[in-house]
């Protein structure tokens, strides 16, 4: 509710009605001059004003309605040749019309013109394009001298984006508005009523009548500037304006504004098509920023990819951001990033100490437990990082890596103060002075210090998911060690296995079998011999004097024969003999399916053969003494040892180099 008598510009009239439209509870004094009746005049009927017809069907129409939803055409005087239009909405408890005379601009032309333009929206490219065609076409329509198209950035400061205007006109593309110039009240009102025209700002306003008629005109074409929209216009040197909000589903976009340094009409017809323009161009816009974003999103997601496919050897988390710190300060234009994993910092280009991204880190992790990104522009005003000694950084971009719940990862990107030279829009300067503009403000250039650039949404967007994307190349790294690490332990394990299995099967020095494993294998002969009569033979033999062997030549050497031995020995037996160290100088060969002539063949050939070993630095001949013992039903594997002993030193007694059959054993 207005608490100043509302005036209204006077290209219309405006009658307030009662809910029902039936009576006229208040009129603009203009009334009387466009549709020639006595706005003093309270008697007058919605039906005299418009015809019966006319005032039905607007009551029809605005039944249960907020507004009409066109506006309603009719002749008027005393020769029905005046045509007005009507538009009509509710206020409150109150309807309101809006009455203004119909300027024939040619339906069809403006249709057309709406037509092509949205064919040449569709071909537009890029947003540049966009907003060209945009002005050119609004000025075109309107005939206004200039027409600007100004983005918000995130503080609300205006920058003109583009412009179509008269030539001998300086330029204002790249200029600046102050954030004040469309302060909050004004940005709410553009978003209840996206178009506002005022047709010249000097002029002198109607009132209503009677004018302490209670009722709130905000939403009327026909209100007349602020007196502070009056002075800015008088400070830009403007009088006639036409704004027109872009809205996004974000919020205020941008304005398109029309501006004359004179009185400028313009018809109803013409600013909706205005409208509907402006409406086009922000879809289009909207949509080309989403593909725009999603190129971007792709790109920012590709940039790891061949780190996160499984064909890819995983790479640990400094080398990830090695390799690819050089692309992400390109994509998220900034001079630094740094890792945080459980208290390891990775650092690339620009960034603070180890220490300060620690305890930025750590206050997050405090002050920001959801899982979404955290950013700042202005580092040093920024109470979380006021503190923090970061210098040559202005903005930071903390992306929370969802690792480990107990202690999060960090992903931080840093960007350096960007200075931005700010030349502020209708301020007159030695390039710049717009003819539309007559009072010089005081200043008009600016520069904004001690900020990054801002992080756009979709950059903050894309850090996350390459946050996600680096959790799981990060993951996969690590699970990768914990399998390496598996697999040297099942390597290690199985090395010490084998040894073992060695140790407790194999004589340490001349790796044939053990005792143990001989013994083994004789239990086994012995449980085949009993249940397949397989019979079988066991050869003991000694070294001969081989106490000599070492007290002459050295233990070592005696080492060197028995390993010789060995190796003669066992390259000269068939596969199905085994051959083992039974102790010292003992040897044992069990030689299965052998009888006792067999194995006497085997002995001899031993004996023989062992004649000929050769050992490097021993000069007397090896000889050993044989014992032989066959199975016989009943035998333990003691027995039989026991049998070929006894035959092994009956051996050495006869004279030693000989074999000897056990007891009982006939050749
Ligand atoms: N170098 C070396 N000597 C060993 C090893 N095991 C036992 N001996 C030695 O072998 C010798 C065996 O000596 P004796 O039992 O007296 O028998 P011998 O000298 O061979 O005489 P006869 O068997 O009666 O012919 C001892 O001196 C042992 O120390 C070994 O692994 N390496």
């Amino acid at each position: 509710m207005s608490k100043h008598h509302p005036l209204l510009q006077s290209f219309g009239a405006l009658l307030v009605l009662d809910a029902d439209s039936r009576h006229i509870q208040a009129t603009s004094t203009n009334l009387e001059a466009l549709v020639g009746l006595s706005a003093s005049s309270q008697k007058i009927t919605l039906n005299q004003l418009l015809g019966k017809r006319m005032a039905q069907r607007a009551r029809r129409e605005l039944q249960g309605q907020q507004r009409l939803a066109a506006p309603l055409v009719f002749n008027h005087g005393s020769d029905k040749q005046a045509r007005l239009q009507l538009r009509a909405y509710r206020s409150g408890e109150h309807v309101i019309m809006e009455i203004e005379p119909l300027v024939i601009v040619g339906q069809r032309r403006l249709l057309g013109a709406i037509n092509e333009q949205f064919i040449k929206l569709t071909e537009a490219a890029n947003q540049d394009e966009l907003l060209t065609y945009l002005v050119n076409e609004v000025r075109q329509l309107t005939g206004f001298e200039r027409v600007t198209v100004c983005h918000f950035d995130p503080d609300w400061h205006g920058h003109i984006v583009a412009e179509a205007k008269d030539t001998q006109l300086p330029t204002l593309v790249g200029q600046r508005m102050a954030a004040s110039d469309v302060p909050p009240t004004l940005r709410r009102a553009y978003a209840r009523h996206p178009v506002r025209f005022i047709e010249d700002a000097n002029a002198s306003f109607e009132q209503l009548v009677p004018n302490d008629f209670p009722i709130n005109l905000d939403a009327s074409v026909l209100r007349a500037p602020a007196p502070e929209r009056q002075c800015y216009m008088e400070s830009l040197g403007v009088r006639s304006m036409l704004c027109v909000a872009m809205q996004r589903d974000t919020g205020l976009w941008g304005l398109l504004s029309c501006f004359s340094t004179t009185p400028h009409p313009v018809p109803a017809s013409v600013r909706d098509a205005v409208h509907i323009l402006v409406q086009m161009v922000t879809e289009r816009l909207a949509l080309l920023r989403a593909r725009q974003e999603a190129r971007y999103l792709k790109r920012v997601q590709d940039s790891l990819m061949p780190a996160t496919s499984p064909h890819q050897e995983p790479q640990s988390p400094q080398q990830l951001l090695f390799n690819h710190a050089d692309t992400w300060m390109t994509m998220f234009r900034a001079h630094g990033i740094a890792l945080w994993i459980a208290g390891a910092v990775y650092q690339v280009g620009k960034t603070p100490t180890p220490e300060a991204i620690s305890q930025f880190v750590i206050r997050l992790g405090n002050a920001h437990t959801h899982s979404g990104p955290w950013c700042t522009r202005r580092i040093a005003k920024e109470p979380l990082t006021s503190s923090l000694a970061m210098p040559e950084q202005s903005g930071v971009l903390a992306v929370p890596l969802p690792m480990n719940p107990a202690q999060r990862a960090w992903l931080c990107f840093f960007r350096p103060e960007q200075v931005e030279a700010l030349y502020w829009s209708m301020q007159p300067t030695s390039q710049v002075t717009p003819s539309i503009c007559n009072s010089p403000p005081a200043a008009w250039y600016e520069e904004i210090i001690g900020s990054s650039d801002a992080w756009q949404r979709v950059e903050r967007l894309a850090a996350v998911k390459l946050g996600e994307d680096l959790t799981l190349a990060i993951s996969s790294y690590e699970i990768g060690m914990l399998n390496m690490h598996l697999e040297n332990e099942r390597k290690a394990l199985a090395a010490a296995n084998q040894r073992l299995e060695q140790l407790a099967h194999f004589d340490p020095l001349t790796q044939v079998w053990n005792r143990y494993r001989i013994e083994q294998a004789i239990d086994t002969e012995l449980v085949a011999a009993k249940r397949y009569g397989a019979g079988f033979a066991l050869l003991l033999f000694d070294v001969d004097h081989f106490k000599t062997i070492n007290d002459t030549h050295g233990h070592s050497l005696g080492d060197d024969v028995l390993v010789a031995l060995a190796r003669l020995v066992e390259s000269s037996l068939r596969g199905c003999d085994y051959f083992g160290r039974w102790g010292g100088e003992e040897f044992v060969v069990l030689a299965t399916h052998s009888d006792l002539q067999a194995a006497l063949g085997l002995a001899e050939r031993l004996r023989t053969l062992l004649t000929t070993l050769h050992v490097e630095g021993l000069k007397q001949l090896v000889t050993v003494s044989i014992g032989i013992a066959v199975w016989q039903s009943g035998d333990s594997c003691k027995t039989l040892i026991a049998r070929a002993d006894q035959a092994m030193y009956r051996a050495k007694r006869e004279g030693r180099d000989r074999v000897e059959i056990a007891d009982g054993e006939i050749a």
